[in-house]
């Protein structure tokens, strides 16, 4: 194993694991942690106690002492039960302290991944992150599952290395071997024999093992991609039937689900190969102290007991030492999941990282100073906009498909950050941004309509009244029904849904990004002129392209494909009745 491997492991380790143990939970945290290796400790000086049963207890047998025999069946009754009890309460406690870790690691990385739009920033910037939904649901879960398990383990092994190698020193007494005329004794032999045939069984396991660790890495990233394509297809199963693309889709599902299988394939093999060497290692390991022992067994000077307490310690001693090899499958997906987890958190800093250079500030205005406009690879899309739009004018952005203009809102927006310049816009709670395709999330209809605020229970007549203003009159009565709302209403309908949002929050500044597309042009234009009659001293600012929309505005603001602009008010454009793209 390489030096530069452990360090950096150790270090990427330590950035997750020290969190939780340094934060507000710490002493609970650390308090149950001592309970749980209290509890360990005893169930080490309980099982250092049975072992010592095994001695008196074959001793008893030899020797026919049936006067002691129940006396020793009862001893044996006492340790077992409070050795069930001691390892049950170490097994809950582990695993209290497991959901509590995971509940604080998951709000931190939710807390991240949500603050300040980085899940929005992580895709334009093009990040490499795959999937966070599994690293936030899976991986945290086995990080700490596996950090507590294979902590407490390596903790108990040591603990019982260290008791059973005194008693096996004791028992194993010395080892004559000639040597140069003379004879070498050996003191403690068994002990030494153990370590060495530890040793090398850990040797072999890891240059066997460690590919596992990428393998393994891989498999989840397979894994994760295969299950998104599958949730993809579900979410557009109607595109995709109405495409009839089911043959593109299975071929997409099966090249992914091929990486699945054949990347497990190579982790099979390589556990075939670890499985082999761990399941005759543990075998060597059950004949290997019978044959140290029976010398000094057949030489009559000592009893059975002391044979099978030797062999039991030394069993002991061999599993604590052997505690990598038996562990390594589990110590490879640890690796992997710590690899995951870091890359997604310095992808989530350097995401949260990038500030725009645009400098804004407030006023009851929209104005733009020099404000340029590039894609996340640095390409300008905008600029120098220089405009100034006072309250109440309303503006229409106009361009061929893909000039921008939705760009140029998600800048004001300010979740784009890829601009410089200066910005001078109303405060945010009294802007409302629409998007073309509204998102309605799962839930009531109620809390679809005040998304994202939470939802009164008294405001039903207001609701029903909105509704009916917004030719919603069959939604009325279901406000309280849950329902996948984005699959069940039509497009034009999830638009008009929109438009009750902007009623109920009544926003001062109203930015529509082709909100109104799937609409007919009687119902467009119906649903701007009930904005202007419900929010007279709104502001709005429309992306389009319908050129009906150019009389609901004043001022228009038409984006060319190099970057060029014309920003004018619309009674200056000679040919009103064209297309606003042209
Ligand atoms: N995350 C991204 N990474 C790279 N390029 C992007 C990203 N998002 C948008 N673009 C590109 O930026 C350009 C402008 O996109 P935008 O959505 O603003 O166009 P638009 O004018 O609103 O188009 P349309 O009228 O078709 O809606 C497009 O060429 C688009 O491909």
């Amino acid at each position: 194993m390489q030096i530069g491997f452990i360090k950096k492991s150790s270090k990427n380790f330590w950035l997750l694991f020290k969190g939780y143990w340094q934060s507000d939970d710490k002493w609970k945290a650390r308090g149950l942690l001592s309970a749980v290796i209290l509890l360990n400790l005893v169930s080490v000086f309980l099982m250092l106690e049975m072992t010592s049963w095994f001695n008196e207890f074959y001793t008893i047998l030899q020797n026919y002492s049936y006067h002691l025999f129940w006396q020793s069946i009862s001893k044996f009754t006492i340790l077992a039960l409070l050795l069930i009890f001691f390892a049950v309460y170490a097994f809950y406690l582990q695993q209290i302290l497991q959901i509590k870790w995971r509940t604080w690691m998951t709000k931190q990385y939710l807390d991240q991944w949500l603050n300040d739009q980085t899940y929005y920033k992580l895709q334009t910037n093009n990040s490499d992150t795959d999937n966070p939904d599994q690293r936030i649901q899976e991986d945290i879960n086995l990080f700490v599952s596996l950090t507590l398990s294979l902590g407490i383990g390596l903790f108990k092994q040591f603990l019982v290395l260290v008791s059973f190698i005194a008693m096996l020193w004791q028992l194993s007494g010395s080892f004559s071997i000639p040597f140069n005329n003379g004879t070498l004794v050996i003191p403690g032999f068994m002990v030494w024999a153990t370590l060495v045939y530890s040793i090398i069984g850990t040797f072999i396991t890891h240059k066997i093992g460690h590919q596992l660790i990428g393998l393994n890495f891989n498999q989840q990233k397979y894994e994760a991609n295969f299950r998104f394509s599958l949730v993809r297809l579900r979410e557009n199963s109607e595109s995709i039937a109405f495409y009839r693309g089911e043959t593109p889709e299975k071929d997409n599902l099966k090249t992914r689900f091929i990486s699945v299988i054949l990347n497990f394939r190579q982790i099979i093999a390589r556990q075939k190969i670890l499985t082999g060497i761990t399941v005759s290692y543990a075998q060597i390991a059950i004949i290997l102290p019978i044959l140290i022992a029976a010398p000094r067994y057949f030489a009559e000077t000592l009893s059975i007991g002391w044979l099978i307490q030797t062999l039991t310690a030394f069993g002991k001693v061999q599993d604590a030492l052997s505690y990598i090899v038996t562990s390594y499958t589990d110590i490879a997906q640890w690796s992997s999941v710590i690899r995951r987890l870091n890359t997604f958190a310095i992808h989530m800093k350097n995401a949260d990282e990038i500030r725009s250079a645009i400098q804004t500030s407030t006023g009851n205005v929209l104005k733009t100073q020099n404000l340029t406009i590039s894609l996340p690879k640095g390409q300008p899309i905008l600029k120098d906009l220089n405009m100034d739009l006072p309250a109440g004018e309303n503006l229409i952005i106009t361009g061929f498909s893909g000039c921008g203009k939705s760009t140029l809102l998600r800048t004001l927006a300010g979740i784009w950050p890829f601009a410089s310049g200066k910005i001078t816009l109303p405060a945010q709670q009294n802007i409302l941004f629409l998007p073309q395709k509204p998102y309605l999330p799962l839930g009531t209809l109620r809390q679809t309509l005040y998304y994202p605020q939470a939802a009164p229970t008294m405001d039903t007549k207001n609701l029903v009244e909105l509704l009916h203003l917004c030719k919603l009159d069959k939604l009325a009565n279901q406000l309280e029904n849950t329902n996948d709302w984005s699959r069940i209403l039509s497009l034009g309908e999830q638009q008009r849904l929109a438009f009750v949002r902007i009623l109920l929050k009544k926003p001062t500044w109203i930015f529509l990004d082709e909100a109104t597309s799937a609409l007919d042009e009687d119902t467009e234009a119906y649903m701007y002129t009930l904005l202007k009659k419900e929010l007279p001293h709104a502001t709005i600012i429309s992306v389009g392209h319908h050129m009906t929309l150019l009389s609901h505005h004043k001022y228009r603001l038409k984006l060319n494909n190099n970057g060029s602009y014309l920003f004018s008010p619309l009674n200056a454009i000679p040919h009103m009745n064209s297309s606003p793209d042209c």
